[in-house]
């Protein structure tokens, strides 16, 4: 095995090249070995196996830096750089990240998770090198479709000013996570595809040097900003920038990608690597179906097909089929992703309306601006996004929808923790980021046909509103509850005295498995589905306060800016006869692992909840003597 000689970085320079295939071919073998058992992201990983390997042939890392656009393909860099046993834990909790993450390793220069910032880390890190006098070089890896997301572009426009090496590897699988969209991803194709042209220009060129001074003609028409120019240089738009353009390459030739490496090494300024890839390489399922792959649930090797059958249906499908109805019965309804149809669920809706779905690439930003100039223009939009990558539009909110009142529907996926992907995607920010928005509105369903009665009654509000529901499996339970959804009103689901517990969406499950437990040791208890996150329903805060002695918040959000917080205020300025308590989550980052431990990790799983809420309700009662 020649994967056995690799057990730290920089061995792979020891492997003689004719045993580079074999090495290509053991590390795929490995990968598929390894996700097909702690899921991950496959396809992405397969699909650059030998750039990386090129990489760390032509490189000398930890000294030279890399930076992975999302990180999601840094496997074989993992694997390259002394991590083989890590992928036995591979984003189990206490295990090895998923993503390049600098505790893990010297060789992961810039932690990354979320899209299109490896150039601009890139940049940083050029401009701290030659601050000080370094010479390292500095490659950041970015794919096709990350190549949508506006930080990339502002970084490009950027790197045209710089005078020394920086190296950027277009990553081109022609892919996102799904098909990917845009004018880039049509000029990329253009490039990619375009062999007639390329065969043409090789053939003006060669029979220009067939004549007397043709060379120096063509070399002077090189230079030129004439429209000729395009005859003989792709990548014109990077040109045109000041950024080299070297490529295309086959990303699956390990020796052209180390000569065109070796040149790109020497090139003063920015030059961008355009690398030719496919997603998947090596696996038939994953190149089959790149979108499943992306980021596989373990799977069997043999069918490619996943081990664990799915048995309910995730809130993903119940938004899909609502999706789908409130687009039947209103045709101003318009649905938004960036870059994730498949992931929210948004897919069938594209199917049936394609023209109101709009996928604008991975830009949240922009998506959301241009929900709001939808909404302007008297239409419905709906953004469904996730959590975590909403975060970045936070002024777009504010400026574009809020400011403005605008009727805008945020439907936000993957609330709460998300799991294995870890820090960078925990979705438990938003009711804090959100509620800080004047004319923001916030909701939280607790099961499958409140998420569908909050997107109705979404749909005919007028102004921003928001529904948050988690990642997963959507819970089914409390059928018979099934209120209408009233403005600022939450729902009492159990009444009773002394202690009430206030929980928000998926959180009432796991009240009601707290009120069991404390009912079971003879307390009495209230359970009281929030409903609503801004406004909070004071009324309902006044009532419990008269007649019970604890009031229980209950969120998957950090403490700061969430509901108990909100709740808290209130409790304070009224000065209400009640005592509180704020089960949430801490204000910290939660790493990656199964997220029924992590709910144990912080806190929020229905027995600590428990002991928390009697520790607390003694303590009242012993104040109260
Ligand atoms: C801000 C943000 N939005 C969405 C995502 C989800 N996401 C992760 S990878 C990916 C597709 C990236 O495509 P590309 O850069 O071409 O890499 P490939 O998987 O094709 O190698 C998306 C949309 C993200 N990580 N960050
Ligand atoms: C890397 C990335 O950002 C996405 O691929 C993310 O891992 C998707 O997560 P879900 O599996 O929750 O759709
Ligand atoms: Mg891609």
């Amino acid at each position: 095995m020649v994967l056995e000689k690799i057990n730290q970085v920089g061995d792979i320079k020891q492997i003689p090249p004719e045993e580079y295939d074999t090495l290509a071919e053991e590390i795929r073998h490995f990968l598929v070995e390894k996700i097909s058992r702690s899921g991950g992201h496959l396809a992405s990983n397969l699909g650059v196996v030998e750039l990386t390997m090129a990489l760390h042939l032509c490189f000398d890392f930890p000294k030279d830096k890399v930076v992975w656009d999302v990180g999601h393909q840094s496997y074989t860099h993992k694997l390259l750089t002394g991590r083989k046993s890590g992928f036995d834990e591979l984003r189990k909790y206490g295990g090895m990240s998923g993503f390049p993450k600098r505790k893990e390793s010297d060789c992961d220069c810039f932690d990354t998770g979320h899209s299109s910032t490896s150039i601009s880390a890139g940049i940083g890190l050029v401009a701290a090198r030659d601050l000080q006098d370094g010479d390292e070089h500095v490659i950041s890896v970015i794919g096709d479709g990350a190549l949508t997301g506006g930080m990339a572009y502002e970084a490009l426009n950027n790197a045209s000013r710089l005078k020394r090496n920086f190296i950027i590897i277009l990553n081109d699988n022609n892919m996102s996570i799904a098909e990917n969209v845009g004018g880039m991803s049509e000029y990329l194709n253009g490039l990619r595809t375009n062999e007639a042209y390329t065969n043409f220009k090789t053939g003006v060129e060669q029979s220009l040097s067939r004549i007397p001074g043709g060379s120096h003609l063509a070399n002077q028409l090189k230079k030129t900003k004439s429209g000729i120019k395009q005859l003989f240089i792709p990548g014109m738009l990077f040109e045109n920038m000041g950024i080299t353009y070297l490529g295309p390459v086959d990303g699956h030739d390990i020796g052209k990608l180390q000569d065109i490496l070796n040149k790109a090494k020497k090139v003063k300024g920015a030059v961008l690597v355009h690398v030719l890839t496919r997603k998947g390489n090596g696996y038939v399922p994953a190149e089959r179906h790149p979108a499943r792959f992306h980021g596989a649930e373990p799977f069997d090797i043999e069918t490619g097909l996943p081990l664990n059958k799915k048995k309910k249906a995730n809130y993903q499908d119940v938004f899909s089929t609502c999706m789908v109805k409130l687009g039947q019965r209103n045709e101003k309804v318009v649905a938004i992703t960036a870059a994730m149809p498949d992931g929210t669920g948004l897919k069938r809706f594209k199917n049936i309306y394609p023209d109101r779905f709009f996928d604008v690439g991975i830009a949240e930003g922009h998506a959301v601006t241009f929900a709001a100039g939808l909404a302007a223009g008297g239409m419905r939009p709906i953004f469904a996004v996730y959590s975590s990558f909403l975060q970045r539009a936070y002024d777009q909110v504010l400026h574009d929808v809020c400011i403005q009142n605008l009727p805008v529907v945020f439907a936000i996926d993957r609330a709460g923790l998300v799991g294995s992907d870890g820090e960078t995607h925990q979705g438990i920010f938003d009711l804090s980021y959100l509620s800080s928005i004047p004319n923001m509105h916030i909701m939280a369903p607790k099961n499958k046909w409140e998420l569908s009665d909050m997107l109705k009654y979404a749909v005919e509000f007028d102004g921003p509103i928001a529904l948050r529901y988690p990642r997963g499996e959507a819970y089914d339970g409390l059928k018979e509850y099934r209120r209408p959804v009233e403005y600022g009103k939450s729902e009492v689901i159990y009444e009773e005295e002394d202690i009430a517990l206030l929980a928000v969406g998926n959180m009432v499950k796991i009240a009601e498995q707290v009120r069991k437990n404390l009912k079971e040791i003879g307390y009495s208890c209230t359970l009281v589905n929030a409903r609503f996150v801004k406004p909070i329903d004071t009324e309902v805060l006044d009532m419990l306060s008269a007649d019970h002695k604890l009031l229980v918040t209950m969120e998957e959000n950090v403490r700061s800016g969430g509901y108990g917080e909100k709740v808290m205020d209130y409790v304070v300025e009224q000065e209400l006869p009640v005592k509180l308590l704020n089960i949430s989550l801490p204000d910290e980052y939660v790493e990656h692992g199964n997220v029924a431990l992590l709910y144990e990790e912080v806190g929020i799983d229905a027995q600590t909840v428990t002991k928390r809420i009697i520790e607390k309700y003694i303590t009242c009662r012993k104040e109260q003597k």
